[in-house]
């Protein structure tokens, strides 16, 4: 929970447009990249205020049980459907915590639509909230999370991450997918 001095959350000026699909924020992303073969390629879209809203399609390889999403695959899609509020606040953060309530299977084959909001920001830390609804933004809730992203330093990937992965990011001669792919500002 927010402390009682949290602050509502401001939309950065320079936010993209309600409406606007952000796209995969890094190829290789798990969550969104175009290069990931078993990956989600979950779509976000920029909604009002700090919100978004992004579909996924439940295909065969996210199952856990026969026929149905695996938990963590569905957390992914929580996470990653958060973590694009950041691009909203134009803040580089990373997910420190995610509590997750599993309320229905999903079934393959489901589009899973998401809607994620920010609900309060305290220091480096940025609270928000995200549910997943079975087959329409008005579906059924099947998932449901609370988040708490920190904000960090670029350092934080550029010194953790595998080196061979930060190189072909930063020799990329597309300056804005180097940016991207540390969710720092557009
Ligand atoms: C278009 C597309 C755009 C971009 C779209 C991008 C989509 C990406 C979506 C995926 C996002 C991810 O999965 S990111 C990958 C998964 N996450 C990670 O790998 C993070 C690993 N953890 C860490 O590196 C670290 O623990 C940090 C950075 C989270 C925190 O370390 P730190 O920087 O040293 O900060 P620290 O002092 O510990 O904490 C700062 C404050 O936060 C609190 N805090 C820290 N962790 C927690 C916690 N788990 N639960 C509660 N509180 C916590 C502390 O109490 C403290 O509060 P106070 O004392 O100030 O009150």
């Amino acid at each position: 929970m927010p402390p009682p001095d949290a602050r509502p959350p401001v939309r950065h000026p320079d936010a993209p447009e309600p409406g606007t699909l952000l796209g995969a924020h890094y190829d290789q992303c798990f969550g969104c990249g175009h290069e990931q073969p078993h990956g989600l390629r979950l779509d976000a879209t920029a909604g009002e205020g700090v919100s978004i809203t992004a579909e996924f399609t439940v295909q065969p390889a996210h199952q856990g049980a026969p026929g149905l999403a695996h938990g963590g695959v569905l957390a992914t899609a929580l996470d990653e459907t958060l973590g694009s509020l950041c691009w909203l606040l134009q803040t580089i953060a990373v997910t420190g915590r995610l509590e997750t309530d599993f309320v229905r299977p999903v079934p393959v084959g489901t589009v899973l639509h998401l809607s994620a909001r920010c609900t309060a920001v305290h220091g480096r830390k940025i609270f928000s909230s995200a549910v997943g609804r079975i087959g329409s933004p008005d579906g059924p809730v099947a998932v449901r999370a609370d988040a708490l992203f920190i904000e960090v330093p670029v350092a934080h990937f550029t010194d953790n991450g595998r080196d061979e992965d930060i190189k072909a990011v930063m020799e990329n001669p597309d300056r804005m997918k180097v940016t991207r792919a540390f969710e720092v500002n557009p």
